[in-house]
């Protein structure tokens, strides 16, 4: 299962991640507590391994903005937050190239679930673009890093009827102590976290990364123990 530690800040929280085995790394650039600039990321992602990969995350972002922080930051990947423009993901995809991985730019949308879930997913352009979408929750305030976790069983059918043929990750309100149950209830392609795994807003708790990133591997693990042989 894919893992992505989100909302590093620094070089010493997003080594912690890549130490405790996550696959992805992320980094905000829109209003936060976690904000980060280019500069900070380019020198961050500058010293990371080669294979770990590195995401920007991006609330209602012009296509310009993006792909200048994509070459400036050396990042491999970007998560798109309620962006105006539905073409965006396409124009990145026409302007990075659709080759495979691991030079392929993988470009997540985020959803929020809600009551118009199937509507959301219906809008998304069928364009092969989107590598993978992102469910996340959202408040008055925030449309990510909320620490609110949505109702996993409400959206296990959601995701079955109108979203079986995309890869989905899992976020918004993970921790350590739930994360397992979310992987058993919606069996997502991916997870990420944000503010689950964090000392405070912007500083992570490494046993809190750890105690995530083995939960979720653990959980995976026994998912696949009691698949048939021809589903595994
Ligand atoms: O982390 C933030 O502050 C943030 C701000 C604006 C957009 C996205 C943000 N983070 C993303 O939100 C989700 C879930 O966060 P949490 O685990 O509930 O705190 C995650 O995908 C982050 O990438």
């Amino acid at each position: 299962m894919w893992i992505k530690i989100c909302a590093n800040t620094s070089l010493e929280d997003a080594q912690l991640a890549v130490d405790a085995g996550a696959n992805a790394v992320g980094f905000v650039f829109a209003e936060s507590p976690r904000r980060v600039t280019r500069t900070q990321v380019r020198a961050i992602a500058a010293r990371l391994p080669k294979n770990i990969e590195k995401y920007g995350v991006f609330v209602h972002p012009s296509f310009d903005e993006v792909a200048d922080t994509v070459m400036d930051c050396g990042l491999t990947g970007v998560q798109l937050h309620t962006t105006s423009d539905p073409a965006l993901p396409l124009r990145l995809r026409e302007h990075f190239g659709d080759m495979p991985a691991p030079k392929r730019l993988g470009i997540l949308r985020v959803l929020h679930y809600t009551t118009d879930f199937d509507a959301q997913v219906g809008e998304l352009q069928p364009d092969h673009a989107v590598d993978a979408v992102l469910i996340d929750s959202r408040t008055a305030k925030a449309v990510g890093g909320t620490g609110v976790a949505f109702d996993w069983r409400a959206a296990q059918s959601s995701f079955l009827r109108s979203a079986p043929h995309l890869r989905l990750i899992v976020a918004g309100g993970l921790r350590p102590e739930n994360v397992a149950d979310a992987v058993y209830t919606l069996q997502p392609w991916g997870v990420d976290v944000a503010s689950g795994v964090e000392a405070f807003p912007g500083k992570k708790d490494p046993a809190k990364v750890r105690a995530f990133v083995n939960a979720v591997r653990q959980a995976a693990a026994e998912i696949e123990k009691v698949k048939l042989p021809a589903e595994a």
